[in-house]
């Protein structure tokens, strides 16, 4: 079977690139993505490429050469449905705020609201990819939403989890370590399905590099691979709290244990805590499902990635304060980066929201600097924590569009992300412009410890303990 007409239920940061890569890829394959936020849709089509929604090095030259060629974007969500023989689903999944699994739980509203809208809309046969991060077992509710209309249209069900990681997501998606695809080959329906997909990537990915499983160990392997990275990350940041204790250096650990193939060198990089969207989501939804089936020391193990996480958020923050003569109130503390990762303006998660969060319950005046997170989005992300009044936040946190003006009277500088530009600054005169002395809290470890203690800084850097 011949895919000729595509539908993505979703324009976000996967559902975008996500498809604008296969309309590249496959110029005879129609695309359409259609959201219910007629804003991001706007975006989308916006002729500036440079107001597209979101931020990924080589988007918007794949945008230019797709859109409105093979490419399109709309809000006529019923109208793409009907037109498509395959309908990705790449919706939110965010984490319960409410009722049972609060905190916890995937909320998959979004999900069965994009099922149910299929049911109804569908006239003739379709596959319907499940590329959102879902609990395992997923599909088979969508199945049954959208067998139990009875009108006769057949649906096949395929799990294609997404493993692009923000920041290098176009190059992910263009050269990946693997495309996972989840079907029920047992049927021949199944197997047709599995293979109309399977044929869309081997445009561009080499055929050993598309794994075909069952839908449940597709599900199950996303949920896997994330809870994997984190328990990497978490890992590493553990025992940079035991190299700051003992004199050890964790960039020195991470090279000696990453030589070993079996350990590999990526991925080592203490800091001062995930963030992003995925990976406690992930987590926490894996921890619930381990419950649910009275899996407890398994919901444990996993849930202690998320406490050491918050762990390494927290004691970041309590470092800054104890080191300032236990206090910082009043005191001007600057943040460089808000952004959870370098390249890329999602903020989503970030340790800086913690971090910031802890510092002003003291009463620190912070500003921040990050070169492309918007001061409506940092106001956002603090408001969202509902800890103080919209106000008080104000009062007590501004936004600078220059570092150098954010850097000048703080009594302390925190670098929160990893963006290339902070390891080139002018450093002698950023020091020259502190009260004395004057401090750097390098939650990356991203500065040069000689060159920065040389100018004079008191200079702490994660994991280092000399
Ligand atoms: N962000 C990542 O890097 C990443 C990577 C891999 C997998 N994922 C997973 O992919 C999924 C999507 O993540 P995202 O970051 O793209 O989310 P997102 O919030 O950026 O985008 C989701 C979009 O879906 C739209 N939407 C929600 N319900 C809808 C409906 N019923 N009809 C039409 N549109 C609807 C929303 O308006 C939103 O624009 C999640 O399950 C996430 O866990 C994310
Ligand atoms: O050595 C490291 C590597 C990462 N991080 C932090 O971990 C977080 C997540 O980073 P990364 O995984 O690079 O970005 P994401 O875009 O969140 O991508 C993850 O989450 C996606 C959503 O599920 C998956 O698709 C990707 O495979 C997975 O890497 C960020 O805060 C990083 O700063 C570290 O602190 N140290």
């Amino acid at each position: 079977m011949k895919i000729n007409n595509i539908c993505c239920i979703g324009a976000g940061y996967v559902g975008g690139p996500t498809m604008a890569v296969i309309a590249k890829q496959c110029p005879n394959i129609k695309i359409t993505i259609v959201d219910v936020n007629e804003a991001r849709i706007a975006a989308w089509n916006s002729k500036n490429l440079d107001e597209l929604p979101i931020f990924e090095l080589g988007l918007a030259d794949i945008v230019k050469e797709t859109r409105g060629k093979n490419l399109f974007f709309s809000t006529e969500i019923d109208k793409a449905i009907d037109e498509a023989e395959m309908i990705f689903i790449s919706v939110n999944t965010p984490t319960k705020t409410y009722g049972k699994g609060k905190g916890m739980a995937s909320d998959l509203k979004y999900i069965e609201l994009c099922a149910r809208q299929i049911a109804r809309v569908a006239k003739q046969d379709k596959i319907v990819v499940e590329k959102s991060t879902l609990p395992v077992r997923t599909a088979s509710a969508i199945k049954s939403i959208l067998d139990n209309v009875g009108n006769g249209v057949q649906f096949q069900i395929l799990s294609n989890p997404e493993f692009l990681a923000e920041g290098t997501a176009v190059q992910d998606l263009l050269n990946p370590d693997r495309v996972l695809i989840g079907g029920d080959e047992s049927t021949k329906e199944g197997e047709i399905a599995v293979k109309a997909l399977v044929d869309i990537y081997t445009e561009w990915v080499p055929k050993n590099k598309i794994l075909t499983t069952n839908v449940w160990s597709s599900e199950l392997s996303k949920l896997t691979a994330n809870a994997f990275l984190a328990q990497r990350v978490s890992s590493i940041n553990a025992m940079s709290e035991i190299c700051e204790k003992t004199g050890a250096d964790i960039k020195e650990v991470s090279k000696a244990i990453g030589m070993d193939s079996r350990i590999g060198p990526k991925f080592l990089n203490a800091s001062v805590g995930f963030g992003g969207s995925c990976f406690q989501k992930d987590i926490l939804n894996l921890v619930y499902i381990a419950k649910s089936y009275g899996l407890n020391e398994v919901a444990d193990y996993w849930e202690q990635v998320i406490i050491m996480n918050d762990h390494q958020k927290n004691r970041f923050s309590d470092n800054i304060v104890s080191t300032l003569y236990n206090t910082v109130s009043g005191k001007k503390i600057t943040f460089l980066g808000w952004a959870f990762k370098k390249d890329t303006n999602d903020t989503r998660e970030s340790a800086a929201i913690k971090v910031a969060d802890n510092l002003l319950n003291e009463q620190a005046k912070i500003e921040v600097y990050d070169p492309k997170v918007s001061e409506e989005r940092i106001y956002a992300d603090i408001a969202n924590l509902n800890t103080r009044s919209a106000k008080e936040n104000k009062t007590l946190l501004t936004v600078k569009k220059d570092p150098y003006q954010a850097c000048n009277d703080a009594h302390a500088i925190a670098i929160l992300t990893e963006w290339d530009e902070f390891k080139n600054y002018n450093w002698e005169n950023i020091y020259n412009n502190m009260p004395k002395p004057a401090f750097i809290f390098d939650g990356r470890g991203i500065l040069n410890k000689e060159i920065i203690e040389g100018i004079g800084f008191i200079y702490y850097k994660i994991g280092s303990g000399n």
